[in-house]
């Protein structure tokens, strides 16, 4: 037999010349999660003027330990007036620091008599002042093409004032699903039958990964109505997914249908779940090339599957370099295994203690438990013809991301 691949042989082969998909404008209040097509520069300095940390009294450095008039109250959003020199102001958290003040007293450490304020000894130049341009200067680069715009990107542009962005359209997923077997949650189950649960967990994370599904369906079993599917499938998507079908059974539509359509490589890899990978392309809309990935139907091999290869693939299209890997932490096994020639991704449930992080395997790694992945908080990569015993390092992909 052939002898397995690796999963970056096939990670290299999926996401060679992968194409961004277009830009669009897009209103920031609906941009939470889309990923900057292009760099964005500060057109504002934040803060915008040096002003106050603290409620207190802004003065000129040279001026501490003395007994101060207050000359002036300055309020946030209101303009500061230049100090009269041997004066303090009375000022506010946010308040502009008036010309002539350097520093700012917080009120607690301030005795206030008729009118004077003491101030205490030995108050640095700066203290509690924000200065001008201090988070962002006019000029620098704000955000970076290819950041995904979660909730302080989102702020940072509101602070510039911007109210839209142009961002990646999401990709285009159509995600079937193949099996006589498999039948839609709401329908009665006959003898032999399964509900499809692949195809609600995929659509979970293909839209945490940032896609948009254009068609979720099934593929009839016979020749003719797969090829239709598949072909419909990509005149409107970026990506077509499929699950199930792709070990070595012996009716397989979708493989002839892609083979005669576009191009299909069938992959074994050296991995346990998922060693069977169907990677192919499509011919879409304007000649474009889609994207084929049919991964294999056992559950936990789909979910595996996901989140090793359709989310930096949907990465690639988006243009986000965060989605290309998943954070790795070190942990110590809680558990013991061996592996044989295949690399194991096993789904622990992380504790992050004083001494570090311990992983603890779920019971039962089968590729056809789901329960595996509910709690799952990362994927153990256990390498292959390999032991590990309690308290041996584990690398540990974290799965807590988007
Ligand atoms: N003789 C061999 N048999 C198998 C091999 C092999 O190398 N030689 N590989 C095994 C491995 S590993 C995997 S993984 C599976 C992959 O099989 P397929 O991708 O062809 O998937 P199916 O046979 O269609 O289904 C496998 C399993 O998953 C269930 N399934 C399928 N779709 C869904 C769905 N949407 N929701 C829930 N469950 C689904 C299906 O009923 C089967 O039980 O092949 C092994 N066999
Ligand atoms: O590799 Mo299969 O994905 O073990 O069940």
């Amino acid at each position: 037999m052939a002898e397995l691949q690796s999963v970056e042989a096939a990670l290299a082969a999926l996401l060679r010349d992968v194409a961004t998909t277009p830009p669009e404008p897009l209103p920031c209040d609906e941009a939470a999660g889309r990923v900057l097509a292009e760099a964005i520069e500060a057109r504002l300095d934040v803060p915008a003027f040096d002003n106050s940390a603290m409620d207190g009294y802004a003065l000129h450095h040279r001026d501490a330990g003395k007994r101060l008039a207050v000359s002036q109250r300055i309020a946030a959003g209101s303009p500061a007036t230049p100090l009269a020199p041997g004066t303090c102001a009375r000022i506010f958290t946010g308040g502009e620091i008036p010309p002539g003040a350097d520093c700012v007293v917080m009120q607690e450490r301030v005795e206030v008599e008729a009118d004077l304020a003491a101030i205490p000894p030995d108050i640095p130049a700066g203290d509690n002042v924000r200065r001008r341009g201090r988070d962002v200067a006019s000029g620098d680069l704000l955000l970076p093409a290819g950041e995904r715009l979660e909730a302080a990107a989102l702020g940072h542009l509101a602070g510039q004032g911007i109210t839209e962005v142009v961002v990646r359209r999401r990709p285009r997923v159509a995600l079937l699903s193949t099996g006589d077997e498999i039948v839609d949650p709401g329908q009665p189950l006959a003898a032999g039958q399964i509900y499809n649960s692949n195809r609600a967990m995929l659509r979970r994370l293909l839209e945490r990964f940032g896609a948009e599904l254009t068609r979720v369906a099934s593929i009839p079993d016979d020749p003719v109505g797969t090829g239709e599917t598949l072909r419909a499938a990509a005149l409107e998507a970026d990506l077509v997914i499929s699950t199930g079908g792709v070990s070595v059974g012996e009716e397989d539509h979708v493989k002839a249908a892609l083979a005669s359509l576009g191009q299909l490589d069938l992959w074994r890899l050296a991995i346990r779940p998922g060693k069977p990978l169907a990677l192919g392309r499509l011919p879409g809309r304007e000649g474009r090339e889609v994207r084929f990935v049919g991964l294999p139907g056992n559950p936990v091999s789909c979910f595996v599957g996901a989140w090793l290869f359709l989310r930096p693939l949907l990465g690639a299209l988006q243009g986000c370099p965060a989605l290309a890997h998943l954070p790795c932490l070190p942990a110590r096994a809680e558990f013991s295994t061996r592996t044989g020639p295949r690399r194991h991704y096993m789904r622990v449930g992380l504790e992050f203690g004083r001494d570090g992080i311990v992983a603890r395997a779920f019971r039962d790694q089968n590729s056809g438990v789901l329960s595996s992945c509910i709690s799952a908080d990362a994927l153990a990569v256990i390498p292959a013809e390999s032991r590990v015993e309690p308290g041996d390092p584990v690398d540990c992909l974290w799965l807590r991301v988007d």
